[in-house]
């Protein structure tokens, strides 16, 4: 599988890569976990652990803090008012800020991409901005990217196209000529919908499902495949 895909993205020169961030480049889900269980102890429940936490994450920081407070329940998640999930959102900031990058790392063969892609590199994250720029800087990645969308950055996020047709857009590339990476079907969603190629990775979260189901146009299973471009 890995060499056919290796084949098949060899046809295809990006001139443009946009990348997703948890679960693609960095398993944040640690950390993550630590701050949602944190916040949920706070309010006298019970912990969430690792595996569901990796099933909330990937549409910003509200929607995980509402899949928590409704154990994953997602019509329950949305019913909730803004003034409901206040509380919590704000303790799981808090946590959050403080766990940031303790346990967070790389994926295998991501830095080694990062430093040598052939072509210019975007971030477009669901995760608000107050926490990406300094997980970035504490990984030393700011200078890869040429620009960081955060999920709080635009009024719509993935899996809505806005965010990767403004990434196309500052770049000054059209979006045939680019490439989205991700490990969520919200990644390839709005890929899709932009008229972007996609590449998702196998390892990530994707809300505990293979994410073969939302049929990207490759499947990788290390982001150092991308270098056979
Ligand atoms: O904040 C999230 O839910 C995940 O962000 P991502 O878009 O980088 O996967
Ligand atoms: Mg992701």
């Amino acid at each position: 599988m890995a060499e056919w895909h290796a084949r098949v993205l060899a046809r295809f020169t990006p001139e443009l890569v946009l990348f997703d961030l948890d679960g693609t480049l960095i398993d944040s889900v640690p950390d993550l976990t630590t701050a949602i269980d944190a916040m949920l102890q706070q309010l006298g429940r019970a912990p969430a652990g690792r595996e569901q936490v990796s099933h909330w994450v990937g549409n910003g920081a509200d929607a995980l803090v509402r899949r928590a407070l409704t154990a994953g329940d997602e019509t329950a998640a949305w019913l909730l008012t803004s003034e409901q999930v206040a509380p919590a959102r704000q303790a799981f900031d808090q946590a959050y800020m403080q766990a940031l990058h303790h346990a967070t790392g790389a994926y295998d063969g991501v830095e080694e991409f990062l430093r040598s892609s052939p072509a210019p590199m975007v971030l477009v994250t669901n995760k608000p901005r107050v926490f990406t720029e300094p997980l970035l800087q504490s990984l030393g990645w700011q200078p890869y990217f040429q620009l960081l969308l955060c999920g709080d950055d635009l009024a719509q996020k993935k899996p809505h196209p806005a965010p990767l047709l403004h990434a196309c857009e500052q770049l000054g590339v059209a979006p045939q000529q680019a490439l989205m990476v991700g490990d969520s079907r919200n990644d390839v969603e709005a890929a899709k919908a932009a008229s972007i190629a996609c590449a998702a990775v196998s390892y990530g979260y994707n809300h505990g499902e293979p994410i073969a189901d939302s049929q990207p146009d490759w499947l990788l299973d290390d982001i150092r495949q991308l270098l056979a471009l």
